[in-house]
């Protein structure tokens, strides 16, 4: 059974919506992330999962449930979920243990204490149980906020950008731990961030948004594969954007010709982003392939950005193996690895270039 689904769910501020909702579906054990940009309704989103706002129309229900419709409205209290922040607020005056204790009021004293000190274990800090919160790490703190939402088997965790608060070592390493324990335990999680490689590395499923509504849902590789627009495409990853004329069933560009299916509108001009690890650096100039010259190159570690302009003005970034890191001014073959390449004729219309992907040798 599906846990959590929002049909036709709306939402506004002042008379202005902010969340329009039509379908959105969070499978039973699956990891669910809300991907967008600053205001686009995500947290909105959560809140009217978790009970903290009610939708002006439509219907929100949990395990068949309905929690909030024109006639029904579960408080928070009610719905059991849990509930993390970015701020995770632990209490200062109560020890870690009473900390994830806190919320069991159903249970008696003796399984209460048992039931947090199982948690503390599950997130490996039952020695740190008698512990007041400043005495622990950032991480570990995020840690008992986790064991303190998961302690009463919520239905449903709900996460607002819960890593933000830690520097960027500690949150890759806190991110999988998490991921790897909501993992085991099985917990169906709707979480919010707006950094695309958090949703990639965490999510069964990126829901993106954009001014309330979705633009697309599915997995990271659908979405950074086959963007359903350019909205979309540059949000999962950069691109290069490069002008393109149409003459006949190819586009001729700077970076060689790219083949259209006869489906692509008729504009002769047109916007095509290519992604930057699709253009093949070739570091021996061929005057058979599109050739311009390094103005900028970068070696970032794990690959090397190199910029390449061409005669008419046109630059590009490409993304290549750090062993090229070529000097600025050298002059420079490239090739493009088709599956990075798209054409969105209109709005929400994308188009692929044809596959079986190739190289445009
Ligand atoms: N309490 C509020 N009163 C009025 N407008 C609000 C309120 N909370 C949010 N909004 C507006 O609703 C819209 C959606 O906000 P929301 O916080 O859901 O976006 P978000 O995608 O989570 O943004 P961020 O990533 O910046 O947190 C925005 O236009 C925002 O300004």
């Amino acid at each position: 059974m599906s846990n959590l689904i929002f049909r036709n769910v709306r939402h506004q501020y002042d008379g202005v919506n902010s969340v329009d909702i039509e379908y959105l579906e969070v499978g039973a054990g699956k990891l669910v992330c809300l991907l967008g940009p600053s205001g686009c309704g995500k947290s909105t989103t959560l809140r009217l999962a978790a009970g903290l706002e009610s939708p002006m129309s439509g219907e929100i229900s949990i395990e068949g449930e309905v929690m909030a419709n024109d006639r029904i409205f579960v408080g928070p209290e009610d719905r059991r979920v849990g509930l993390m922040f970015q701020d995770y607020a632990l209490f200062p005056h109560l020890t870690v243990e009473d900390n994830v204790a806190f919320g069991l009021t159903q249970l008696g004293g003796k399984e209460r204490r048992a039931r947090a000190r199982a948690m503390l274990e599950t997130v490996g800090l039952a020695e740190s149980a008698r512990k007041y919160p400043h005495m622990l790490s950032g991480g570990e703190q995020q840690r008992v906020a986790l064991a303190r939402a998961l302690a009463p088997s919520p239905r449903i965790m709900l996460m607002d950008e819960p890593f933000s608060g830690l520097d960027v070592v500690l949150r890759n390493r806190v991110r999988d731990e998490t991921l790897t324990l909501l993992k085991e335990m099985g917990t169906t999680v709707l979480m919010v961030t707006h950094d695309p490689e958090e949703a990639m590395r965490m999510a069964d499923e990126i829901v993106l948004m954009r001014d309330g509504r979705i633009v697309q849902q599915g997995s990271a590789g659908a979405l950074y594969n086959r963007p359903v627009d350019a909205f979309a495409a540059s949000f999962l990853g950069d691109v290069n954007t490069v002008t393109a004329h149409r003459n006949g069933d190819i586009f001729e560009t700077d970076l060689g010709p790219i083949p259209v299916s006869a489906a692509s509108n008729g504009d002769t001009v047109t916007d095509i982003l290519v992604r930057p690890e699709a253009i093949r650096f070739l570091p021996v100039v061929n005057p058979e392939k599109p050739t311009g010259t390094v103005v900028l190159s970068r070696n970032l570690g794990a690959y090397s950005l190199v910029d390449v302009q061409f005669e008419s003005g046109m630059r590009v970034t490409a993304r290549v193996a750090s062993m090229y890191q070529p000097k600025v001014g050298t002059s420079c073959s490239l090739s493009l690895n088709l599956s990075g390449v798209f054409i969105f004729p209109e709005p929400g219309n994308a188009q692929y270039v044809d596959k079986p992907i190739s190289n445009t040798n």
